[in-house]
């Protein structure tokens, strides 16, 4: 009865708003969900035999089955196709669980997918591999990163952060845990902030310790003050915060080998220290020289940044860090720390050169998707890993009010940490809705 008043109300709503076509273009979501899916369902169910047929995705039975339908069932053997295990529909489109019989792999499906996407009218077809075994098809009825809207049941958990829509309908996740220092990459005005404010939006949510370095003179960074543990808006500052935290991390390695553990997850939780999220805007900004005298600063971040992009993961200390470009054009160890970052974001790029400095290491075959990316749509990207698994993605609009009004919301959560007090900004008693103007962005305390 529910089921059929929502559709009621909803065919109401799509009828009202000038028909089918209109809610086509509007409310792909809408439409997919009354119209695509049935359609698309029934096609892919009328279908799916000849069509893997005709894709060359059907395998001889096996002996015992060849027997039994040859001298019991009497009938012709035929090839056979993988066996649907399920079918379901999402907002966004179908998945189909398939069973791979001997002799298929999920490189022979990945192979066709363009033909499979063809033969039942959607929009993309991806191929992903579930377990040994088994291959879910993900169709899309629509382009969803046109308009994004993360899945429902995407929250924020453990080390595990929701942060931007996958081309095939699912949530891209940044896990703290499986890849621990990260970079992103990506021209003016190609979606960086977003991304890292679309980060904060889920972290603030957490227990950890958020640090801000955001030397445009913490022009993004300042809205969201009353989740941060510190913030440093100037490269001394960063100079400073991040020799602090070298430190922490050598004090967590002695409290690690007292309790006899490698790793920080081992400890119980009682005794496990706070996790802590490193967030650098424009890092560029620390590579930069302006006069002899900066050279020994800039060597100093250089040093604490590449030691804890090496060793840091194991006490709980991560590094999510941001620019235009990361080449050996900023200068000496900027390769060598981009090689400690192994999560990998894309943005909008400029030139060839900048899409192989993020992808070339881990995902090479993800490079001309990264140089194609339109200026039309802000905060899309390739994200990829060093498991060499890539995928293209584009993060949710998400006003900075939104975020900075989580951010107090969640104040409560900034763990106690002596260490970082002299960092820890001035939260004005009301904050405004944006941030003050250029040269007054800095209010510090100790
Ligand atoms: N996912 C998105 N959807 C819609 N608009 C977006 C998205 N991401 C970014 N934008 C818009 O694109 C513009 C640039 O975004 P953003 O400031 O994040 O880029 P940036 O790479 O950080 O730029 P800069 O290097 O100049 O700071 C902003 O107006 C923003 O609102």
């Amino acid at each position: 009865m529910t089921n059929l008043s929502v559709w009621l109300e909803a065919t109401g709503a799509v009828a009202g708003a000038g028909g089918l076509g209109y809610a086509k273009v509007r409310a792909p979501r809408v439409y997919w969900s009354l119209v695509g899916m049935p359609v698309t369902w029934g096609r892919f169910v009328l279908s799916y035999r000849s069509t893997m047929d005709v894709c060359g995705l059907t395998v001889q039975p096996s002996g015992l089955r060849a027997f039994m339908t040859r001298n019991v069932a009497r009938r012709e053997v035929q090839p056979v196709p993988p066996k649907i295990r399920r079918v379901r529909g999402t907002s966004t489109g179908l998945r189909v669980t398939l069973r791979l019989p001997a002799g298929l792999e999920p490189a022979d499906l990945i192979a066709t997918s363009e033909r499979l996407r063809h033969a039942w009218g959607v929009y993309s077809v991806t191929v992903a591999e579930t377990k040994p075994g088994y291959v879910e098809l993900r169709m899309t009825g629509y382009d969803v990163l046109r308009r994004v809207r993360m899945p429902r049941k995407a929250r924020p958990r453990d080390m595990v952060v929701p942060v931007a829509l996958r081309e095939d309908g699912t949530a891209f996740e940044r896990d703290y845990r499986k890849a621990p220092m990260a970079l992103t990459l990506g021209a003016n005005h190609s979606g960086k902030s977003m991304y890292q404010r679309n980060l904060i939006k889920g972290l603030a949510q957490l227990p950890v310790a958020l640090v801000g370095i955001d030397c445009k003179r913490g022009v993004e960074q300042t809205a969201y003050v009353p989740r941060l543990s510190a913030l440093a808006t100037t490269p001394d500052e960063s100079a400073s915060l991040l020799a602090v935290l070298v430190a922490e991390m050598e004090d967590r390695f002695d409290q690690l080998r007292q309790h006899g553990v490698s790793d920080m997850w081992e400890l119980p939780a009682e005794l496990r220290p706070v996790p802590v999220v490193v967030l650098v805007d424009e890092v560029a900004e620390l590579f930069l020289i302006s006069a002899k005298k900066d050279e020994e600063r800039r060597e100093r971040i250089v040093t604490a940044l590449i030691r804890l992009a090496q060793m840091a993961r194991s006490v709980g200390i991560y590094l999510e860090i941001c620019g235009q470009r990361f080449g050996s054009d900023l200068g000496k160890g900027a390769t060598m720390l981009r090689a400690q970052l192994t999560g990998r974001v894309v943005h909008r790029v400029n030139d060839k050169q900048t899409a192989e400095m993020g992808l070339n290491d881990v995902a090479p075959d993800a490079v001309p998707v990264a140089s194609l990316i339109p200026m039309e749509r802000p905060g899309t990207a390739v994200a990829a890993d060093s498991s060499g698994g890539w995928s293209k993605i584009r993060t949710p609009d998400t006003p900075r009010d939104e975020v900075a009004a989580i951010c107090r919301e969640f104040a409560h959560l900034v763990p106690d940490f002596p260490a970082l007090k002299p960092f820890r900004p001035y939260v004005p008693a009301a904050m405004p809705a944006v941030s003050p103007p250029l040269g007054k962005a800095r209010p510090v305390t100790s």
